[in-house]
């Protein structure tokens, strides 16, 4: 089952279109109710637990007094109060008829803190996708009584960020004793932009539902969630694959679709060779990442093309004895341009390249960047010839034609500073890029914020630009294809956020390259399998802090074997 990523104004057209299809509002409320008890009654016993639920004028506060009914009849003491909503509300009064005890919030703070104090789990079903101006007056009040309780109270600050469907693969952690639910979206949340209201509590579970909005993958909204859940509230298949959406969110099941298969009479040939291109002494240990990756990515032959001093640093290191070899020119560590003419034979016999990883930022080097992606010829530096003896022309090397490749850290940089249009020039649909936020700013000309706050609209265009897929990294990475496809990574995990994870990157990706996978697939799939390898080492350290760039890559065997399984099942 796909699960896609909405704009709310998408998700208004969805729910119509599932309304006309016989699955009504108030049908799709229910589940969405049920769905909160049901994620609360998985991880709470209902015996112990205090339940208080906010609920708000539209259908958000709908959902949550739904949850609140089936909580107490699951045996969870609850309470609600309403804010802005008649205590007739038809909601209201299923609640009551269950043992749920109602108030209006506005009359009776004093009693809506005492509550909160006794509360294990605040509901917040106050607004969702409805929000559309700064919350003020009692509603403010309201979300501060919360926020200073939630701060006397929590451990919140280790929770890894997760995103999981329903069926929760990874840890949740509880805080201590008050865990916030929100219902949908934390409320004040802007479900477009991603904008956040400074009375905005943090919600250690989102249940959203149908799928994400687009707001709550971006910044800084994404800093206000912890684990998202994404439930199903039942609308008809038909009608989600009909229905626009912003982009595909990249679940489990999607990724384990798109592993290599294994024949059992391969041989390292069949599973495809890769060249790692990069590395200068500044920078010696990013193409031996590339390549720990590329060789954990099922792929059967992996080449380090690196300057020579490169390779003695990193040849004994463990993983890399598995590895070949290709010395390159260079200057004083820095590859130059010659390295095209060791390059054109070598290069015909790999199935894939990736390019960038520790390159350093040399004029030099640049140069042999765009000579090898054929942007510019390489002019051989003149030899000065002394007297009467005849210049020796060596005729240049034509740019080998190139497997698919990866465009990685200062290669991405060196495109960047190429004075004329690159992207016309290359064989569209052959290259994955993949910029962190301030390489894609120099690549599209823009500061870094403003890739920040478009983060998705710039992938998509700028792959459609390009013709060429972009990996923009970063918290929910996103992957554009070139036809104008978006993915989005259900993980943000800070435990990425280290040196080295992106050479990690490139090079898983250039191994399932390698494997065969289109650029597009091999992307959506690499992002995946390097965020679950960064989850499932939070999981086993229990911090999202302190997991090195190495272990990333020796955890994506890890990763594999547990979306195998995924698939098998
Ligand atoms: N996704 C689905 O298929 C379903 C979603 N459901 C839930 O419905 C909400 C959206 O409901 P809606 O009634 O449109 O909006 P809200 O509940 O968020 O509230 C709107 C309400 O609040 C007022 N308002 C907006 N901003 C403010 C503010 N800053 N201060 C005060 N008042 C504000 C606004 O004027 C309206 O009166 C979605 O999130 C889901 O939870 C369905 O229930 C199931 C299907
Ligand atoms: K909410």
């Amino acid at each position: 089952m796909a699960i896609y990523v909405y704009t709310t104004e998408q998700m208004r057209a969805l729910e119509r279109a599932a309304d006309a299809a016989g699955h009504s509002y108030a049908e799709m409320m229910e589940e969405a109710g049920a769905a909160v008890a049901r994620v609360i009654h998985m991880l709470w016993p209902a015996e112990e637990t205090r339940v208080v639920v906010l609920a708000g004028p539209g259908n958000n506060g709908g959902d949550g007094l739904v949850a609140a009914r089936f909580l107490a009849q699951a045996g969870f003491s609850v309470t609600a109060f309403l804010w802005k909503r008649p205590e007739q509300d038809q909601q209201a009064e299923q609640a009551r008829a269950t043992g749920v005890a109602i108030f209006p919030a506005e009359e009776d703070l004093h009693r809506l803190q005492r509550a909160i104090e006794r509360a294990h789990i605040v509901i917040d079903a106050l607004l969702g996708t409805g929000l559309n101006r700064p919350i003020e007056g009692t509603l403010a009040d309201i979300l501060k009584i919360v926020q200073e309780e939630q701060k006397r109270s929590r451990q919140f600050d280790d929770a890894p960020l997760v995103w999981f469907t329903e069926d929760p693969s990874f840890s949740i952690k509880i805080p201590h004793r008050l865990s916030v639910v929100a219902v949908d979206i934390p409320t004040g949340i802007n479900s477009d932009t991603g904008a956040v209201d400074p009375a905005t509590v943090p919600a250690d579970i989102t249940i959203t539902f149908a799928g994400p909005k687009v707001g709550q993958l971006l910044s800084p909204a994404a800093t206000m969630q912890k684990a998202i859940i994404v439930a199903d509230i039942g609308i008809p298949e038909a009608v989600k694959e009909a229905s626009p959406a912003i982009a595909e969110l990249v679940t489990p099941a999607l990724a384990a679709t798109l592993l290599p298969e294994r024949s059992l009479l391969g041989h390292k040939g069949t599973f495809g060779r890769v060249l790692i291109i990069g590395g200068s002494v500044n920078y010696p240990g990013a193409p031996g990442l590339a390549a720990m990756a590329a060789l954990r990515s099922g792929a059967g032959l992996i080449t380090l093309g690196v300057p020579d001093l490169v390779a003695m640093a990193l040849a004994p290191k463990q993983d890399l004895t598995n590895c070949t070899w290709l010395m390159l020119p260079h200057d004083l560590g820095a590859l130059k341009p010659d390295a095209i003419k060791v390059l054109a034979d070598e290069i015909p016999a790999y199935d894939a390249l990736v390019l960038g990883p520790g390159l350093g930022q040399e004029e030099m080097t640049f140069a042999f960047v765009w000579a090898l992606l054929g942007l510019r010829a390489h002019v051989a530096p003149r030899p000065s010839g002394i007297g009467f003896i005849k210049e020796h022309a060596t005729p240049e090397p034509e740019a080998p034609t190139l497997p698919p490749t990866v465009i990685d850290a200062d290669a991405l940089n060196a495109l960047a500073a190429f004075d004329e249009e690159w992207a016309p020039r290359l064989p569209p649909n052959h290259f994955v890029l993949t910029p962190h936020p301030g390489e894609m700013a120099r690549l599209c000309g823009v500061e870094p914020s403003y890739v920040q706050a478009n983060r998705l609209q710039l992938a998509q265009q700028k792959a459609q630009e390009w013709q060429q897929t972009v990996v923009l990294k970063g918290a929910y990475t996103i992957i554009a294809a070139p036809d104008g496809h978006v993915s989005v990574s259900p993980f943000a995990t800070p435990v990425l956020a280290t040196a080295g994870t992106g050479d990690v990157l490139a090079g898983l990706i250039g191994g399932l390259l390698a494997q065969g996978l289109a650029p597009y697939d091999a992307a959506r799939l690499g992002v995946f399998l390097h965020g679950l390898a960064g989850r499932l080492l939070a999981d086993e350290y229990e911090t999202d802090r302190g997991v090195l760039a190495t272990e990333v890559a020796q955890w994506l065997t890890h990763a594999i074997s547990a979306l195998a399984n995924i698939a098998g099942e």
